[in-house]
């Protein structure tokens, strides 16, 4: 029997043994954590985070060929293959700071399986790291082989959260680079054996480690840079009465284009897409191309600028000044279908408006007021981190009340702010929630998902991104 084990039972690692699990009976999937806490909720009926129909599947192979644990030295000495899934975090001090991955966890994970490993093992980089980092981890393993033959490949993972579960059972691509020698192809064609119980073969693509190492990065590159083209076209939209719906539609319909990720929004959030266009950046200064660099940051700076945009429309609409006013804030995580808030522009917006001395009540259906707190008293990149290294006992902001109820979270507010798509939102009762406001009652739409007309029948002043203003705003411009 094939032997994987997983080291970072984190939003990657998790689902995808889940999966390889599933599909792979023969396969005995570990998956394995330093944090207690992760592997304990993982053995538990509360997984540690939630993914529509991951329960289901964990449900199916736990205990039978799927094992969660903090024995990590056991599973690795006893794997044939080992994939690490660990953070891969910006750095936050020394060279590169603000912009190069972070290897650390990477690197001790790589030392502890040359520490531990009897047999020869293949190596997997699932975390999304720098080109070359596999060079790296190759001299750490041979330097301490022991006379172990270690072969490593790129597998990067490409799954979004929210679909996570949809995304590993019918993938777009399974992207596999290995060493062009005759072990590296041999390695590479064990690993695409586990896919290929599930996977087509002509969705397997194998390149050199370099080509899939690089791809990854390029891959959210590139989808970043499809939110920030829409975003900066939102506000041109804004400017001159276009509808950035409309231009979505206009533009995506040209099949060179496609209609996807064209959605204007207050800003892409998430785990990975800034940490991995700062990490690209890096990697172009490195490599003397800050031509390269300047064009891949504007997509980091049009975002930041779709977020303070955001923030000072309301400010401008509300007579210049949110303080002392009760702001609802529907939705906290970085999209729908997730619980999780890492780099959220959430975050961005309720600090700007905390920064206006604003009073917060925020409702998310899958975050917690523990989460929120720690959230936005904590340091940029810290999030990013494995839990036991994150803060512990955040200062509370004293200004951020959470509720679990949109209803709740809107009565006697000035404003209403939505900033995740939750599907509940498009049914809320607004008749309702107008009736329990202050007046003038405004709605600050990040997502676009409500109906701003019949809101605007109904009495309030709506600013949803990139469409026509309402007469108020449009008297009321706001600079960003
Ligand atoms: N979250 C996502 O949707 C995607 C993430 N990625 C990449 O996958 C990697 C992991 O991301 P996530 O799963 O989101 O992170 P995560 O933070 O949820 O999980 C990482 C886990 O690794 C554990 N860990 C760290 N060092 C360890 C060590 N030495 N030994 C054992 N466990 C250790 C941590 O405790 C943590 O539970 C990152 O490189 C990320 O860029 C790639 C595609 C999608
Ligand atoms: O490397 C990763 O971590 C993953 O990053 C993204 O996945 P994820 O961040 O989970 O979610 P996305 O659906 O890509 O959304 C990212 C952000 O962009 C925003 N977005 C997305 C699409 C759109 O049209 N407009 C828009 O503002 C979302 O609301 C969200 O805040 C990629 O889609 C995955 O392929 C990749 O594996």
């Amino acid at each position: 029997m094939v032997k994987i084990c997983c080291i970072g039972a984190g939003y990657v690692g998790g689902p995808t043994m889940a999966v390889i699990a599933l599909k792979c009976p023969k396969v005995e999937v570990a998956v394995v954590d330093i944090s207690v806490p992760r592997i304990t909720a993982w053995n538990s009926d509360q997984l540690p985070i939630y993914e529509p129909g991951l329960d289901d599947v964990v449900k199916q192979c736990r205990g039978k060929n799927l094992f969660f644990s903090t024995d990590v030295e056991k599973h690795v000495a006893e794997a044939d293959i080992v994939f690490v899934s660990v953070n891969t975090p910006t750095k936050t001090r020394g060279l590169g700071a603000g912009k190069a991955a972070d290897l650390t966890y990477w690197e001790s994970a790589a030392r502890m399986i040359a520490d531990v490993s009897k047999s020869d093992k293949i190596v997997v980089e699932k975390s999304t790291v720098p080109v070359k980092t596999a060079e790296a981890i190759e001299k750490i393993l041979t330097h301490n082989s022991k006379g172990i033959n270690y072969q490593i490949l790129s597998n990067p993972e490409f799954l979004a959260e929210g679909t996570a579960i949809k995304d590993l059972f019918n993938p777009d691509r399974v992207l596999i680079g290995g060493r062009e020698t005759p072990e590296g192809l041999k390695a590479v064609n064990a690993l695409k054996d586990v896919y290929a119980q599930w996977v087509p073969e002509d969705r397997i693509i194998t390149t050199n480690l370099w080509s899939a190492e690089l791809s990854k990065l390029a891959a959210n590159a590139f989808l970043a840079q499809r939110i920030s083209s829409v975003n900066a076209m939102s506000a041109l939209c804004e400017a001159t009465g276009a509808d950035v719906a409309q231009v979505s539609y206009a533009v995506g319909t040209d099949s060179r284009i496609g209609p996807k990720f064209l959605n204007a929004s207050v800003g892409f959030g998430g785990s990975c897409f800034q940490k991995d266009i700062l990490n690209l950046v890096y990697i172009c200064e490195c490599n003397g191309l800050p031509e390269v660099a300047e064009y891949w940051r504007q997509v980091i700076k049009i975002n930041d600028y779709q977020k303070n945009r955001f923030v000072n429309r309301i400010v401008a609409s509300m007579f210049n000044t949110v303080a002392n006013k009760k702001v609802a804030i529907l939705g906290f995580a970085f999209k729908k279908d997730t619980g999780d808030t890492r780099e959220t522009p959430a975050i961005d917006v309720c600090k700007g408006l905390l920064g206006d001395k604003a009073q917060l009540s925020i409702y998310d259906p899958q975050v917690t007021e523990d989460q929120i707190q720690r959230d936005l008293s904590m340091n940029k990149f810290d999030w990013d981190h494995p839990l036991h290294l994150q803060p512990m006992s955040p200062t509370t902001v004293k200004k951020v009340h959470c509720v679990w109820d949109a209803y709740d979270a809107t009565k006697d507010a000035h404003a209403v702010c939505i900033l995740t798509e939750w599907d509940e939102f498009k049914n809320l009762d607004f008749q309702r929630i107008y009736d329990n406001m202050q007046k003038p009652a405004f709605v600050f739409d990040g997502r676009n998902v409500v109906d701003a007309n019949k809101l605007r029948e109904i009495g309030f002043i709506v600013y949803s991104i990139g469409k026509p203003l309402d007469a108020w705003l449009k008297d009321m411009p706001a600079v960003a």
